[in-house]
């Protein structure tokens, strides 16, 4: 495909998700759909739409329209390209630009340029004060690959040789002992020796950080309690020989945990609901809430516009419902670790100051947000102490 066909197909794509189709399920139908686009054409018109859902409102302006066509238009102008250059009409290029679109266009403004929904702006600024700002244009642009050197199997220097050996070009990066950055051949990684031998795993450099910081000596069990697919379960259990533990509500999200953690040389014990009470106590018990993500938004930018004042709601009395919970298990004198990929305070901070209201044999012992940067994803993190 040309570059101006794949600007056409995106412009497509877009409409279908501005009329409600999650953008996942469109890409994925159109790439099944489209013989003639090679893995290259797939993985551009990809970063087309996905760039577009990150800056919706900012692209719109700059198109003088909600059209995917008019997101696109918009986006070669916010590079600095003259749309009329691609959109020729000659073969599969999108048709020449008319008068009113030419006409047509604004420089964004207030939220428009800061690409957020005008509703959570005051949650910006009550959780981010002065960097509020550079946080929502964090939020414009794309994510760093970040793999964790898997320190059982490989020190972090071989894992970049590791992964040099497969053509990705990659480096230390100061955020964590294990942080590796990928500078080039981020797509080839999943395919590469060095992850199916496992020597790296992706994980964003804010949570590996986060993980680092919890100190597990002396800890003779860790608990996961949301463990998802189980990478925060994995960075700890790389790190201690305390027997680790992984609980996910949804079971089904842990399902791939055993083999990642054969991958990596790591022990991990999974365990049903049902099974807590009898395990514990555990030493340290991490809640990685579910949350908006906010932090993430670079990555699942759909979310930054599907995200409402009701569900935001309902994800912290959730988020208070797990530390409360998760707090039961911890041992006298343990420590129970609340983390969010937020940078909303009324997921962090606010649940933290909520939670030790209602238990005074609690205090907060450290707290710290990752912001959204270079190296990682906006991250929250907060060590609760109980008392012995
Ligand atoms: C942010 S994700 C965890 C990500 C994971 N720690 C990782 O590193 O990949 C939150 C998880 O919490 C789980 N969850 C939601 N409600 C829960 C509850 N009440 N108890 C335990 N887990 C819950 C969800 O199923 C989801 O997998």
């Amino acid at each position: 495909m040309t570059p101006a066909a794949r600007i056409a197909a995106a412009a497509e794509l877009l409409d279908r998700i501005g009329a409600g189709a999650p953008a996942e399920k469109v890409l994925t139908g159109w790439a099944r759909g489209a013989r003639f686009a090679g893995s290259g054409d797939r993985a551009a018109v990809r970063d087309l739409v996905y760039e577009a859902l990150r800056c919706w409102r900012s692209h719109a302006c700059l198109g003088g329209g909600e059209t995917g066509r008019a997101r696109m238009i918009g986006a070669l102008r916010a590079q600095g390209i003259n749309p009329e250059t691609l959109f020729t009409g000659v073969r599969h290029a999108p048709a020449p630009l008319s008068d009113e679109e030419k006409a047509a266009g604004a420089r964004p403004e207030g939220m428009d340029a800061l690409d957020l929904p005008d509703w959570l702006w005051p949650e910006f600024e009550v959780s981010l004060g002065g960097d509020a700002a550079g946080a929502a244009e964090a939020l414009r642009h794309r994510a760093p690959i970040m793999l964790r050197a898997c320190l059982r199997r490989a020190s972090r220097d071989e894992a970049i040789a590791a992964l040099a050996q497969d053509d990705i070009h990659s480096e230390a990066h100061p955020i964590a002992k294990t942080a590796i950055i990928v500078t080039e051949g981020a797509r080839r990684v999943a395919q590469s020796a060095a992850f199916r031998e496992g020597l790296v795993e992706l994980q964003d450099g804010s949570g590996q950080a986060a993980m680092e910081g919890i100190d597990l000596s002396g800890a003779r069990s860790v608990l996961d309690y949301c463990a998802g697919g189980g990478g925060k379960a994995l960075a700890l259990a790389a790190r201690s020989d305390a027997q680790v533990f992984a609980h996910d509500i949804d079971p089904a999200r842990m399902r791939d945990l055993p083999a990642r953690a054969a991958r990596a040389g790591a022990a991990v014990t999974l365990l049903e609901t049902s099974d807590l009470r009898a395990n514990s106590p555990f030493s340290v018990v991490l809640c990685d809430a579910p949350c908006s993500g906010s932090g993430t938004w670079r990555r699942t930018p759909e979310a930054k516009w599907t995200l409402t004042p009701e569900r935001l709601a309902e994800l912290t009395r959730m988020q208070s419902g797990i530390l409360d919970d998760a707090s039961e298990l911890v041992a006298p004198g343990g420590l129970l670790v609340y983390a969010t990929c937020s940078v909303l305070a009324a997921e962090n901070e606010a649940r933290i100051d909520d939670f030790l209201a209602r238990h005074p044999e609690w205090r907060c012992a450290f707290q710290r947000r990752y912001p959204i940067s270079e190296a990682g994803d906006g991250f929250y993190v907060a060590h609760l102490a109980r008392s012995s």
